[in-house]
């Protein structure tokens, strides 16, 4: 599978970029913005976090979403059967963050953020006309004020052998939102589907940054830009005995933000949390 590496400071950045997502859903880039010392950070104090007991006092809500979502109550992707093997923290500026951790988490949303809407004004920018007029309104206001872009902190504990048999760290999904932002994780697993059917793994060193079309943004586009398939495998060997942890940052456009004319923001966001079965 073809996945452009984009120089991001390149002057033709935005063209190439847009070009990947357009044929792939995804887009890699190089010479990005991204500081990797403040990812190392958030991963180490996370995964504390996460072998501790204090992760139990921040039960996630049904109602906001925001907090700590462990591997019981763990999602199971649209279509599969056994749950994910993953616990994760969802983070929103309003949301409720461990004090100590709330430094580093504000500073990363914040940087990650300002890349993502920037990277959607590209979005916008090399739409073919005949797909932007079905826009109901410029994709850089789908996004203004909106209180739902979503900081998630997922770790995927090591392995413990029984596992229920097919059941994947994260089983194949299309994110909901309009764009994902994903710096390497510390650990390998990360496989996005080709159009001929197979899985390629995804680059994790530090230096890349993977961005991908999520449904809302499809759906927008009329699927012009697609939301592609990806997951995350179990590892063997010696791999199964560690944690892997990442941070995706998933742009979310304001609720009344109108997509199609089958869907709302809201509409769409509420029938896909129902189907991960982490709503009611
Ligand atoms: O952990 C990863 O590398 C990807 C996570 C992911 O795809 C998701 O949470 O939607
Ligand atoms: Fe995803």
């Amino acid at each position: 599978m073809q996945v452009q590496v984009v120089d991001y400071r390149a002057s033709d950045a935005a063209e190439k970029f847009t070009r990947s997502l357009h044929e792939t859903g995804f887009g890699v880039l190089t010479n990005h913005p991204i500081q990797q010392a403040l990812v190392e950070g958030i991963y180490a104090e996370w995964l504390d976090f996460f072998n501790g007991e204090e992760k139990h006092q921040f039960a996630f809500s049904k109602e906001t979403q925001d907090g700590y979502f462990s591997t019981a109550i763990s999602e199971t992707a649209k279509g599969a059967t056994q749950k994910d093997i993953k616990e994760y923290f969802h983070i929103y500026p309003w949301g409720r963050v461990p004090a100590q951790l709330k430094a580093k988490a504000d500073a990363y949303y914040q940087q990650a953020n300002e890349l993502a809407q920037e990277l959607l004004s590209w979005v916008e920018r090399y739409t073919p006309p005949e797909i932007a007029q079905h826009y109901r309104e410029p994709l850089s206001n789908m996004i203004q004020d909106s209180r739902l872009t979503l900081l998630r902190v997922l770790r995927y504990p090591p392995l413990t052998g029984s596992e229920p048999a097919g059941s994947l760290r994260a089983a194949a999904h299309g994110d909901i939102n309009l764009l994902t932002i994903l710096p390497a994780a510390n650990e390998p697993g990360l496989q996005v589907l080709g159009k001929d059917g197979a899985w390629y793994d995804v680059p994790c060193d530090f230096g890349t940054l993977t961005i991908n079309i999520g449904d809302m943004l499809q759906e927008a586009s009329q699927g012009y830009y697609p939301s592609t398939q990806h997951r995350v495998v179990n590892p063997t060997g010696e791999g199964a005995k560690k944690s892997r942890v990442s941070l995706p940052l998933f742009l979310h456009p304001r609720p009344d933000v109108v997509l199609s004319d089958r869907y709302t923001a809201d509409s769409y966001l509420q029938e896909r949390l129902r189907e991960l079965g982490v709503k009611t």
